[in-house]
């Protein structure tokens, strides 16, 4: 008998409940330089969706002005159908994992310790290392990877232990910023499949922002592209009509192929 995935949240794409994130003309100038000019954007709940979009196309903006890291200039965001305030953010947060584009480890602290960051302000010692070392398991890290320092790990191990941190409270919410950035392309693929199989296992809704489009592929439900400071097309990455990589947007095709863009798309 196989076992059956374990969703700890609500079933995917549940069709009665409010967006988990919903984004709403938001739009961000610093000083001359408008970045985000009416982004309207809408994550259901267990979907896993990913943003793609040029170096500077403000896909890292995007994700600060939603954790209110940032204040918008116009626009908003609500959070389960609610407009996000101060409140509404702090609890939003304590359900929330993410993975920094630079692992962010603290270099001080053992692996365990980072993993268990958060567990260690809920539980025991004892049971936060239980539980760090768990979550080390779900990244294929074995429990001999506890102890050891950050600074002492590759690259692709780095990234697998500041993911088990990401996942370590089994967060409903979970953002991914550049996971394979600074990865081989077979450690990029590993990463990109965890992260699928995190997402499928647990119902987490996820945002995920990269340029790696094999990572797009691997991880995504549905794909948005900004550019120049709008959602220029989402959509899911195959579609018998106009997929990821086969609708014909000029700008879509242009990034997804990797070549300049045609003059007067
Ligand atoms: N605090 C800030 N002050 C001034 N300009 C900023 C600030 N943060 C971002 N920007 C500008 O906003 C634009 C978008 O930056 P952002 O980091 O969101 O791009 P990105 O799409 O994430 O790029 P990349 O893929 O290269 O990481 C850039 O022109 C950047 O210089």
């Amino acid at each position: 008998m196989s076992a059956a995935p374990q969703t700890r949240h609500a079933p995917r794409h549940a069709p009665d409940t409010p967006p988990v994130i919903e984004i709403r003309r938001l739009a961000k100038s610093f000083g001359a330089n408008k970045v985000l000019d009416g982004v309207d954007l809408s994550l259901a709940r267990g979907e896993s969706l990913v943003v793609i979009g040029g170096s500077g196309s403000g896909k890292s903006v995007l994700l600060r002005l939603v954790l209110g890291l940032e204040a918008a200039d116009r626009g908003e965001v609500l959070l389960h159908g609610a407009p996000a305030d101060a409140r509404l953010r702090a609890r939003f947060m304590q359900d929330f994992g993410m993975l920094f584009q630079s692992g962010a480890l603290f270099d001080s602290l053992p692996v365990w310790r980072n993993v268990g960051f958060r567990l260690l302000r809920e539980m025991p010692a004892a049971k936060a290392r239980e539980r760090a070392i768990a979550s080390l398991s779900r990244v294929g890290l074995g429990p001999e990877v506890a102890d050891r320092m950050p600074a002492d790990l590759s690259g692709g191990m780095r990234k697998r232990v500041a993911l088990a941190r990401a996942i370590a409270t089994d967060p409903a919410v979970l953002f991914f910023d550049e996971p394979t950035a600074g990865l081989d392309p077979q450690r990029a693929t590993a990463i990109s499949e965890l992260i699928r199989g995190i997402v499928t296992q647990t119902g987490a809704t996820a945002i995920t922002i990269t340029h790696d489009m094999r990572s797009v592929r691997t991880i995504a439900d549905r794909v948005a592209l900004l550019d120049r400071g709008r959602i220029r097309w989402q959509g899911p990455v195959t579609a018998p009509a106009g997929g990821l990589d086969s609708d014909p947007d000029p700008v879509l095709r242009a990034f997804v192929e990797g070549r300049p863009l045609d003059p007067g798309a």
